[in-house]
């Protein structure tokens, strides 16, 4: 049976994703982002799912540093999840704001919901957990006065009451979760792909004026339509940076390819980091 490994435990938006996603296969849960990576690229798990990029947020900095810097998985498919922050308490033990001595919730998920932090708890600790889920969990199996962000699924997992509903700062919230795995013939969606993306990892050569111009305009004469650029430092000294772009299309025999070649004439390294579906969770 195929495994799917996916950033736990039970209840995050992570998993929300998978079970939107993926039928009855094999479900394992990870602590960490680079856990459920190593997983997929020893060949413990089939396929991983990681969050990439939200909305309000950015990029999940972790997840991209990892997939550039420590682990090459190709990327299979891309789930967009819409997201509702609610904060979480247990039950019976909480009547107002000012009672709630801390706010427990994954990194991504606090800044979401900043402006309401700000505002509502000034006086409280927040403090990061290596999920929405986990931070759900623990205020579970806490007496102390204190409530976690997450989602429903979450408050129903580990018994907890909604105690303030859509906490998030801006309402069009979304997440892009990656699908990894170096085997794509286990992958098997029961969604129909709602588009096509190819990501692109691209090194440019050294201090060379009008560079990032000359790459895009590989893209712009050929009609290729761009939906995200983005740098990210190489780790060999300020100033170094890698590219990230992603396509809005497959990587073809005949547009794809002539960028790589042109880009490579011009002395960029280009990695395909991915050509794969786009699923999206309504
Ligand atoms: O912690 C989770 O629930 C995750 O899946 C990571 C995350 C956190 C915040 C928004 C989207 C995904």
């Amino acid at each position: 049976m195929t495994s799917i490994g996916y950033l736990g435990p039970k209840g995050t938006f992570t998993k929300i994703a998978v079970d939107a996603t993926f039928n009855g296969e094999h479900k394992e849960d990870y602590k960490t982002i680079p856990e459920c990576i190593d997983a997929v690229d020893s060949g413990e798990i089939d396929i991983g799912v990681v969050p990439l990029e939200n909305a309000i947020e950015g990029t999940v900095q972790l997840t991209i540093d990892y997939l550039i810097h420590q682990v090459r998985i190709p990327v299979v498919g891309e789930i967009v999840v819409p997201i509702q922050m609610h904060l979480l308490v247990r039950g019976n033990m909480i009547s107002e704001e000012a009672e709630i001595e801390e706010v427990h919730s994954h990194s991504h998920a606090i800044a979401q919901c900043q402006q309401y932090l700000h505002h509502h708890f000034n006086h409280a600790k927040v403090a990061v957990t290596t999920s929405t889920a986990r931070a759900a969990e623990m205020v579970s199996n806490s007496d102390k006065p204190i409530a976690a962000i997450g989602n429903r699924a979450a408050a129903s997992e580990y018994g907890l009451e909604i105690f303030k509903e859509n906490i998030h700062d801006y309402p069009n919230n979304h997440t892009r979760f990656l699908i990894l795995s170096h085997q794509p013939e286990k992958v098997n969606i029961k969604r129909e792909a709602k588009g096509e993306k190819t990501t692109l990892l691209i090194t440019l050569p050294s201090d060379k004026a009008g560079a990032l111009h000359q790459i895009l305009s590989a893209f712009a004469w050929r009609k290729l339509n761009l939906s995200k650029i983005e740098s990210r430092p190489t780790k060999t000294g300020l100033g170094n940076y890698f590219f990230i772009i992603d396509v809005n299309q497959s990587y073809d025999d005949i547009l794809l390819p002539g960028v790589k070649a042109e880009l490579e004439a011009l002395g960029c390294q280009v990695t395909i980091l991915g050509s794969y579906p786009v699923y999206d969770i309504l």
